[in-house]
């Protein structure tokens, strides 16, 4: 058998970050050699040998954890949310420095999610009007969801290059908030309520018709496969890959 990847684990003691720690040690491909809290020092990476890091912690710490995972060698699956442009180009610039070094940035590792998403962007400009509610547990610190801004940033790219108007709206009298956040001209509604776990519906309307494309992951479980994937393949995509579609043939 070939050599087991090494891999560690950042956020080891969250809510995915603990589920991901038992896939790893699960697969018989991967070997955890590092699994670090908020007070573990990133120097233990490098200590441990590994060569693949699993970033699952907050939107505040991911981008200085990816660029030391860059910085020495190490490919790097991120589920953290928090990603935007400028981080998103930094990253780039960095990554520009280390040809060889892959890093996967996934708003979201659930199949059934990356699938409805990119079924959401096929439909889009087929109607007149699309909204997106996501729905999640409300422990979860950032809003909108990282997989709805994407869904609605895949969205607007569909829209715009079909040549799709905008999502017709009347209002002009507007408590804040009422009608949801903008991203890129698709309105996102975000609810937070205990039960959840991560949930998103994809609102199409055209006339006297709806179209609703949800996913639901009642489990972190769902997860997994995405970040086994993800580890998986990183090393054969170097440079920035964004969503796991970018691993998937969904063309074909
Ligand atoms: N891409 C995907 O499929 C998914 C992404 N997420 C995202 O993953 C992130 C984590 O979500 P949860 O596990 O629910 O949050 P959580 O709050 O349960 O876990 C985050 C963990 O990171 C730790 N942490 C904070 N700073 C750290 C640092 N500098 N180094 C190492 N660990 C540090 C915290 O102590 C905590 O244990 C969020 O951004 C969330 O949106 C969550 C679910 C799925
Ligand atoms: O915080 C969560 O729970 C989730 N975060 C990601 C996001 O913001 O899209 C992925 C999933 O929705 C769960």
């Amino acid at each position: 058998m070939s050599k087991k990847l090494p891999v560690a684990v950042l956020g080891a003691t969250g809510r995915m970050g603990s589920e991901a720690v038992k896939a790893v040690e699960a697969a018989p491909d991967l070997e955890l050699v590092a699994a670090l809290g908020r007070t573990g020092s990133l120097q233990t990476l490098v200590s441990a040998g590994a060569q693949y890091v699993v970033d699952l912690t907050v939107p505040d710490s991911t981008e200085a954890n990816v660029r030391f995972a860059v910085e020495h060698g190490m490919h790097a699956v991120v589920g953290t949310t928090g990603w935007d442009a400028g981080r998103l180009q930094r990253l780039e610039e960095l990554l520009a420095e280390h040809p060889e070094t892959g890093v996967l940035i996934a708003p979201n590792f659930a199949l059934g999610s990356v699938l409805a998403s990119a079924f959401a962007a096929k439909a889009a400009p087929y109607f007149e009007s699309v909204e997106i509610v996501e729905l999640h547990h409300p422990d979860k610190v950032d809003a909108p969801s990282g997989t709805a801004a994407r869904t609605a940033e895949l969205i607007a790219a569909a829209r715009s290059d079909a040549g799709t108007g905008p999502s017709p709206d009347a209002t002009t009298t507007e408590l804040p908030g009422a009608r949801g956040a903008d991203v890129s001209g698709v309105r996102v509604h975000s609810v937070r309520l205990r039960g959840l776990v991560a949930h998103q519906e994809v609102l199409l309307g055209g006339p006297g018709e709806q179209l609703t494309i949800r996913h639901d992951s009642y489990d972190r479980a769902s997860f997994m496969p995405g970040v086994l994937l993800g580890l998986r393949e990183v090393a054969a995509h170097p440079g920035l890959t964004v969503g796991l579609d970018g691993y998937l043939n969904l063309n074909a």
